[in-house]
């Protein structure tokens, strides 16, 4: 079972190692796709490089092939890795029964699943990536 997952992955942190674990842990295979710098526009689009980003998730225990992100249509590194699920992140915006459509009509057999969210386990734990950098701004600066 081929699985794939995808996000930003900026400033690494538990609750992506979460997302990650959890989508391995639906098939035996975990390909992630890392989304474009100049796609990222429904929030601070990423501080560090594309390749960065993919290199870093790369090097995670559960994954086992990250891709760049497609600059213009975010089907097709899915038509190339060709996987048997996508799973996306709690709260990740997308519309499932959309992504579902999308996939049908490019004769993609393909299910859709969401994993679950992670909360902090100990105090002061930050387990987001705009909570590191506001964090960041807030004492260094
Ligand atoms: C199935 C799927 C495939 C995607 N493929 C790409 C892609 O090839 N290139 C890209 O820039 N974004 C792609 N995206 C969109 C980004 O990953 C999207 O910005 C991401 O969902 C942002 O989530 P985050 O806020 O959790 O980081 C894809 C999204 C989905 C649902
Ligand atoms: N605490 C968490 N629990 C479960 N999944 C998480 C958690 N934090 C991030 N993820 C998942 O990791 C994926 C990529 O996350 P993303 O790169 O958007 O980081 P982020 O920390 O959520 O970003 P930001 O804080 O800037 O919104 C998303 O699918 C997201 O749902």
């Amino acid at each position: 079972m081929r699985v794939v997952a995808q996000g930003t992955f900026d400033l690494l942190h538990p609750g992506h190692l979460h997302y990650l674990r959890e989508a391995r842990a639906m098939g035996d295979e975990l390909h992630v796709i890392i989304a474009r710098q100049d796609n990222v526009t429904h929030k601070e689009p990423p501080l560090l490089p594309d390749r960065q980003r993919r290199d870093m998730v790369a090097a995670l225990d559960p994954v086992t092939e990250a891709h760049l992100g497609h600059t213009e249509d975010i089907f097709v590194p899915i038509e190339r890795i060709d996987p048997d699920r996508i799973v996306l992140g709690h709260d990740q915006h997308h519309d499932d029964d959309a992504i579902r459509a999308a996939l049908a009509e490019r004769g993609i057999d393909c299910e859709v699943a969401r994993a679950g969210p992670r909360e902090p386990r100990y105090e002061g734990e930050v387990l987001s990536t705009g909570t590191i950098i506001d964090r960041v701004c807030e004492e260094r600066c």
